[in-house]
């Protein structure tokens, strides 16, 4: 049934017979030119999954949302969360609640999955919807035009390329199993490799040659996806390495890949984005001007749509006993005090409304510790989170830690 908006404007589902002009709409908004037919089925493919929220002048489309239901690694398992994506609304239609419509549309269609994600344009937007910084990345790169200096011996087994198949049968596996130890992680289907990772041409870069995948051991013990692109000897531009992906059993082969990468001919710079926070490799350099860390910043945000099974999903690396109140303008259902009794894998997150809080949060805050990336302490040090009672946060730290940090390589 429609929404119907003080405006005027209504609410309703985008139908599939509309997704053409709901693209339209959104390549629009997003300033850009259609994209070839292969990229454009995938985009069709990904809205025909999804929940498609629309914002109707009349008969007329002037905002989207869509919402692709997805699993995310949590500590311990796995939950719902809808991925958010498609975000547009039409420059004519800006600032009168389009999104904010939409959003609480989002909230009320999608309840039944406890967790909502997204990768934020621009960081001003979303905080006020109670979406907190789920998972942080790191820029790396490598001066590779000298031999990369490490502190670690490189696991001396041999780096093989793989093709699209054997990439797709021998990672989508391993891939799957590393999700288990880090939080924070989509679930990647075959459709998800073959159209997002193994793609030919790099939508932001069309000099960027296609995807080329190495792998280390049998069975897989590490791998990364990476593109290459040519140096300009006019412009002083060495050759780039591009490194998509790179996953590792152990330190040494991760050592092993890296210096893979940091020797590929006619190259001299290495370039990874989104690697993890706690990445190994700078601590593995032996000449930190050789491996810098350039930037640091929000990857995934995250929204718990439903706090207490978002909570009690979770496992907990310490027993916990505290009251926590959580503040909630968008959703109430989520407000409230309840008492968080967690040991292991079991934990309960029930109202106690009569308990003295020991620690007030906003909803995005307790988003932004629920991985594990952010310490509450840190919250508290930062004036976001209340500690009514002295070490609270740090138990509560204690509980929600990790053992690896949440990361995300999905950009969606
Ligand atoms: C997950 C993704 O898809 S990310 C992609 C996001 N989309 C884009 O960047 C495309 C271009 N931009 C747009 O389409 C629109 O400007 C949107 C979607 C960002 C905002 O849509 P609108 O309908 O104008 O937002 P709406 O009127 O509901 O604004 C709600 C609030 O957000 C604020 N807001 C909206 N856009 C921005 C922004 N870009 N920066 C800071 N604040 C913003 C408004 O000021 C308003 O604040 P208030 O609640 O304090 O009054």
């Amino acid at each position: 049934m429609d929404q119907e908006l003080a405006s005027g404007l209504a609410f309703r589902e985008v139908q599939e017979a509309d997704i053409d002009v709901a693209l339209d709409h959104a390549f629009m908004v997003f300033n850009e030119k259609p994209p070839g037919a292969a990229r454009l089925e995938r985009h069709r493919e990904v809205l025909r999954g999804s929940l498609r929220i629309g914002a109707y002048d009349g008969p007329l489309l002037v905002g989207l949302l869509a919402a692709l239901p997805f699993t995310l690694s949590v500590p311990g398992g796995d939950v719902p969360c809808s991925g958010v994506s498609f975000v547009t609304v039409s420059p004519t239609h800006r600032r009168r609640g389009v999104l904010t419509g939409m959003m609480a549309e989002l909230f009320r269609r999608s309840a039944d999955r406890p967790l909502a994600a997204l990768w934020a344009s621009e960081a001003a937007i979303y905080g006020r919807y109670g979406y907190g910084y789920g998972t942080y990345a790191a820029t790396v790169e490598i001066d590779s035009r000298r031999p990369l200096a490490l502190r670690i011996a490189p696991d001396e087994r041999p780096v093989r390329l793989l093709g699209k198949e054997e990439t797709v049968k021998l990672l989508g596996p391993y891939y799957d199993a590393t999700r288990a130890s880090r939080p924070g992680r989509p679930a990647r289907d075959e459709a998800m490799w073959r159209e997002e990772w193994l793609v030919d041409t790099d939508e932001g870069d069309d000099d960027l040659t296609a995807p080329r995948v190495v792998a280390l051991g049998d069975p897989v013990a590490g791998y990364a996806v990476y593109r290459t692109k040519c140096g300009d000897e006019d412009a002083r531009t060495p050759g780039l390495v591009r490194v998509d992906e790179l996953e590792a059993d152990t330190p040494a082969v991760a050592a092993a890949l890296w210096r893979y990468l940091a020797g590929i001919d006619l190259t001299g710079v290495v370039r990874a984005w989104g690697r993890p926070e706690d990445d190994p490799l700078p601590l593995m350099a032996a000449d930190r001007d050789q491996v810098r860390v350039t930037s640091r910043f929000p990857a995934m945000w995250l929204r718990l749509v439903d706090v207490r099974d978002a909570m009690e999903r979770r496992a907990w690396a310490a027993p916990v006993d505290l009251v926590l109140e959580v503040r909630d303008d968008r959703l109430p259902a989520n407000a409230g005090v309840r008492r968080l009794v967690a040991d292991g894998g079991s934990c309960s997150f029930r109202p106690e409304e009569s308990a003295a809080p020991d620690l007030t949060f906003d909803v995005r805050d307790l988003a932004t510790c629920y991985l594990g990336g952010t310490r509450a302490e840190h919250l508290v040090r930062a004036g976001l989170v209340a500690e009514h009672t002295p070490g609270a946060a740090a138990a509560l730290d204690a509980a929600l830690a990790t053992e690896l940090l949440p990361h995300t390589s999905e950009e969606f």
